[in-house]
C-alpha cells in the first residue's frame, strides 16, 4: 500500500509517498480516515485499520493520524459561526491598530517604526539570516523560552503594554475557547511570538526595530498600506534602481518561502521551528512566518508574489489574527491553572529541549 504522507521532516515537497515504518510524530493527512490520535505505544508493532481497504501499520512511539479535510470542514464551520466577538477598543479606550491616533504610546510606536523602515534593508536581512541560521544562541524548552519574555514589552504595539507571557497565553487561550480540537492552534498561539527572544542578552540583546513591528518584503518597491510607509524614504533600498520597482528581485507568483522579509521574531522562529523539527502542521509554520506581514493578509497587498499554495495558507493566518490581536487586554490569565496544558502539548509537538 502506498499512502500520502504529509511528512513535516522534508524540506520542500511536503506530499510524499511512504512505504516505510512512520516514524515519532510523523503525521498522516488521509482522506476518509477517522482521526486517530495515539499517545505512546512505545515500541509495539500496531494495526490501523484506515479504511475497510487499507490497514496502516506502526512501529514506535506516538503517531498521530488526523483526517486533514474533517479537520477543515470542522474550521470552516466555525469561521461561518463567527464565533469571536471583536472588541471595539484596546485597554486604552482607541480602536486597535489605529496608528494615527495620538495616545499614550502613539510618538513612542512611530519613532519605533521610523528607525525600523531606515535601518530593515535586503543586505541587513541577508546577514542576520547568516547570523542566527547557526542556532547556537542557546539550548532551552518552549516554557523556558516563554518564562524570559516575561520582563519584554513590545515597543512597537499601539495596544499592548504588558509582558510578552501575558500575550501569549492571552492569544492561546482565546483560539482554544473556540477551536477547543485544534490543539496544534492553540499551541501555534502560544508560541507565535517567541522570536521576540532575540531581545534578550544570550541573544545579543537585538534591538526593538529589528525584531518586532509588522514586517514587510524586501528587494522590491514596499507599499503604501505598510505602517507609518512615509519613512521608507530614507531607506537606501527605496532608491535602489531595482528594489524600488514592484516586482523588484521577484517574478510574479514566485511564492512567499523564495520572498525574503524584514527581519524580526515572525523569520527567527519560523527558523527554530524547522531547526528543532517540531511536527506541527505546515499551516503552524507559515502563521508563525506571516503573522506580522499586515500589508498582505489584512490590505491585501503583494498579492503577485503569492503562489497557490500560500493562497491555501492564507485563510489560517487570517483566523490566527483576530485571536493574535482582539485578544490584546489587561486581562490576566492564570499561568499555573493552565500551564500543565501546555506543556502537554509542547511535549507532543517538540522536542524537550530546542536550539536556539
Ligand atoms: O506591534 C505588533 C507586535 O510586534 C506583534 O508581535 C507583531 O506580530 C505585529 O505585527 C505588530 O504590529
Ligand atoms: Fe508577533
Ligand atoms: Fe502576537
Amino acid at each position: 500500500m502506498s499512502i500520502r504522507v504529509c511528512n513535516p521532516h522534508l524540506e520542500k515537497s511536503r506530499i510524499c509517498s511512504w512505504r516505510g515504518d512512520p516514524f515519532s510524530g510523523m503525521q498522516l493527512y488521509l482522506p476518509k480516515v477517522e482521526v486517530f490520535t495515539v499517545s505512546d505505544h512505545s515500541n509495539r508493532q500496531t494495526k490501523w485499520k484506515l479504511s475497510s481497504r487499507a490497514w496502516l501499520v506502526t512501529k514506535g512511539p506516538i503517531i498521530e493520524v488526523r483526517n486533514k479535510e474533517r479537520d477543515e470542514e470542522q474550521v470552516s464551520k466555525k469561521i461561518d459561526q463567527e464565533s469571536f466577538v471583536v472588541p471595539d477598543s484596546n485597554a486604552f479606550g482607541h480602536s486597535f491598530r489605529d496608528y494615527d491616533k495620538e495616545s499614550e504610546r502613539s510618538a513612542g510606536v512611530e519613532e519605533f517604526y521610523r528607525i525600523n523602515h531606515i535601518n530593515q534593508t535586503y543586505e541587513f536581512v541577508k546577514k542576520k539570516k547568516e547570523e542566527y541560521r547557526k542556532h547556537d544562541k542557546a539550548e532551552m524548552s518552549i516554557w523556558e523560552c516563554c518564562d524570559l519574555l516575561n520582563e519584554y514589552v513590545d515597543e512597537s504595539d499601539p495596544d499592548l503594554d504588558e509582558p510578552q507571557i501575558e500575550h501569549l497565553l492571552q492569544s492561546a487561550e482565546a483560539i482554544r475557547r473556540d477551536y477547543p480540537d485544534q490543539d496544534w492552534l492553540h499551541l501555534t498561539a502560544l508560541i507565535h511570538d517567541l522570536g521576540k527572544i532575540l531581545l534578550h542578552p544570550k541573544f545579543g540583546e537585538q534591538p526593538q526595530w529589528s525584531v518586532v513591528g509588522d514586517t514587510f518584503p524586501l528587494g522590491c518597491a514596499f507599499d503604501d498600506s505598510i505602517v507609518h510607509h512615509k519613512h521608507f524614504k530614507d531607506n537606501p533600498d527605496s532608491k535602489n534602481p531595482i528594489y524600488s520597482t514592484k516586482l523588484g528581485i521577484y517574478t510574479e507568483k514566485c511564492g512567499l518561502d523564495n520572498v525574503t522579509m524584514s527581519w524580526g521574531h515572525d523569520e527567527y522562529m519560523y527558523m527554530v521551528m524547522k531547526e528543532n523539527k517540531t511536527t506541527l502542521p505546515p499551516a503552524a509554520l507559515f502563521i508563525v512566518r506571516f503573522h506580522s506581514f499586515y500589508a498582505l493578509h489584512r490590505s491585501g497587498a503583494y498579492k503577485y508574489l503569492m503562489n497557490d499554495e500560500d493562497n491555501e495558507m492564507l485563510k489560517w493566518v487570517q483566523l490566527f489574527n483576530k485571536y493574535d490581536l482582539y485578544s490584546k487586554s489587561k486581562v490576566r490569565i492564570d499561568v499555573e491553572k493552565v500551564k500543565p496544558y501546555y506543556l502537554s502539548l509542547i511535549d507532543k509537538y517538540f522536542p524537550s529541549k530546542l536550539k536556539w
